[in-house]
């Protein structure tokens, strides 16, 4: 079993299969890959529709949960993290978007919109092609559904009833307005990060090892330089850089667990301090959401419901013959961006339409029921919660406190994003369909009524980042301040949460910092 190389990347998701690829593209220079969970060869991760199916499913998903959040009542959400090669985009909903370009700007530290842009469209192949803002050579397919549900449909119309502009690609500039979301999936198959960039020729190469079921502990130090790992089963030496992409929850437990972190946190878990580090695990950011469901006829809507058996049986010949049709489909078709204020200078509020039920993200069956659910949420939260030890066991879950609307000034956008969603359930498009409300129960009028709604059942889109972020914790280029040969390039780099969907922005970061790095920067 290989236990050195010139470059050990801990953990195979969206940022360490880029950093995997890229780094080793130059055969003088050895990689080591160490993910934690499987190959990620389960059919079920593949099927686009199969996506319910992955959560709380222990062969992808690390399954955490939120500690109780007072702004939500006390509730523990939820928190699904990707635990296979692929990682979190082995498990997301495939949701391609890159945020709005000037959030890259306002990063500093070398970071611009106009250079994101650049790299955005170099690690992409769009189905429709090379375009202004698409690239078509590189290795992310990401793909204009050429189908959508009919429900799906009538979002688009009913949006534009509301007042909503239509967008064809949200990849341009002017993004507010609905439409139909980019995903990244290929021929009816989801895209991972794995199978986007560890394909069979880079898996092949002599100087690139993977190595799977093979969970890090912690980062061993020769002084301040990092020197290797510890894994379970012995130890591993890097012999240039550790470079740590385990992800927004994971990277600062391993952090903590070796040593750097916040001095008091970590002798309270017996831990030596390497680096006294306080924003480590700080700093962290999530989109919170508030998801509209609306009770559907029978047939027009995908559900668990027997008038909808014809469809189901159906599928799996359409998917088999031309990896099309409701299999393909990553149900959260319909995409959005709105502003809450209409004197900001970009969208606050993004929507997601799935053309079912998803009530707790799919995980609630409501057998003989069919509907349609339409989620707002708030895209720059101005909240910050933390990511701390429960143990210093390796194996012990950490403490996520997101701390959701503990910044008062993040419930005005959940308030103004519930609103535009309920008016769209309530234009005439859904007239034909509609037949009553399935979340909330009771329409909620006043300010009031939509906080206690949103306490009630706010839920995570599952876009946790910030909590080893750049200016806090490493340089520009992801090098942690005050030691030598460590790196974190995962989301827990953005300083400041992107508006929009996180994977293709990971898959981003990451091309820069490789790019760089391959430059000798
Ligand atoms: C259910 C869900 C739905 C989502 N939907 C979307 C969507 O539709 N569109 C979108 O753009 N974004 C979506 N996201 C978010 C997006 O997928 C993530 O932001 C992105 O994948 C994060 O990439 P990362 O590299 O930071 O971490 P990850 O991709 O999570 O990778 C971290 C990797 O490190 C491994 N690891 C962790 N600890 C260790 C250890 N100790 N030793 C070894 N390996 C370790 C993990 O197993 C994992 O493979 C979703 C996320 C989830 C969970």
């Amino acid at each position: 079993m290989k236990r050195d190389a010139d470059i050990v990347i801990v953990g195979g998701g969206s940022a360490g299969c880029v950093m995997a690829a890229r780094l080793s593209a130059d055969p003088q220079v050895s990689v080591l890959l160490l993910e934690a969970g499987g190959a990620g060869r389960n059919p079920l991760i593949h099927i686009p529709a199969a996506l319910p199916e992955l959560l709380g499913n222990r062969f992808a998903d690390w399954d955490y949960a939120t500690a109780p959040q007072p702004g939500l009542g006390g509730r523990s959400l939820r928190w699904p993290r990707g635990r296979a090669l692929g990682g979190s985009s082995a498990i997301n909903a495939m949701c391609y978007a890159r945020g709005d370009l000037s959030d890259y700007d306002d990063w500093g530290h070398g970071w611009s919109g106009a250079e994101a842009l650049h790299l955005f469209k170099a690690s992409e192949c769009h189905s429709d092609g090379v375009s202004q803002w698409h690239g078509e050579d590189g290795p992310l397919h990401v793909t204009r559904p050429d189908w959508e549900h009919p429900a799906t449909t009538r979002f688009l119309a009913a949006g534009a009833q509301a007042g909503h502009a239509r967008v064809a690609d949200f990849a341009a500039p002017d993004r507010a307005g609905v439409g139909r979301f980019d995903t990244t999936t290929h021929r009816g198959l989801r895209c991972s990060a794995a199978r986007a960039f560890l394909t069979p020729p880079v898996r092949a190469r002599p100087n690139l090892t993977i190595r799977t079921g093979a969970q890090v502990e912690k980062v061993l130090f020769d002084g301040t330089r990092a020197a290797g790992l510890q894994l379970a089963d012995g130890t591993v030496t890097a012999r240039r850089e550790v470079i740590l992409c385990a992800g927004a929850v994971n990277s600062p437990q391993i952090l903590m667990l070796s040593g750097v972190g916040p001095a008091d946190h970590l002798r309270g878990h017996g831990l030596s301090v390497v680096l006294d580090q306080p924003e480590i695990g700080a700093n962290l950011q999530d989109h919170l959401d508030i998801c509209l469901m609306m009770r559907t006829r029978g047939g027009s809507a995908i559900g668990y419901a027997p008038g909808l058996i014809p469809a189901a049986l159906r599928a799996p010949f359409d998917w088999l013959r031309r990896r099309s049709g409701l299999l393909a489909s990553n149900l959260a078709e319909g995409n959005g961006f709105a502003r809450s204020d209409p004197n900001l200078p970009k969208p606050d509020i993004q929507f997601h339409f799935l053309p079912a039920l998803g009530e707790n993200h799919g995980s609630t069956r409501n057998w003989g029921r069919t509907g349609v659910s339409l989620h707002a949420c708030n895209l720059y939260p101005r909240s910050r919660g933390t990511i701390r030890l429960a143990s210093a066991d390796p194996r012990a879950k950490p403490v996520i406190d997101p701390g959701y609307l503990t910044d008062a000034r993040d419930l005005g956008p959940m308030i103004a994003g519930g609103r535009m969603a309920l008016e769209i359930l309530e234009a005439p498009a859904f007239d034909p369909i509609r037949t009553g409300w399935h979340q909330p129960r009771e329409r909620p009028e006043s300010d009031a009524d939509w906080e206690r709604f949103i306490c009630a059942r706010a839920e995570s889109i599952y876009h946790p980042v910030g909590t080893a972020a750049i200016g806090r914790v490493t340089d520009g280029e992801g090098r942690v301040t005050g030691l030598d040969g460590l790196r974190v390039v995962d989301a827990s780099l953005m300083p400041t949460i992107v508006g929009g969907n996180t994977n293709a922005p990971v898959i981003m970061m990451a091309e820069r910092i490789a790019r760089r790095m391959t430059a000798g920067a």
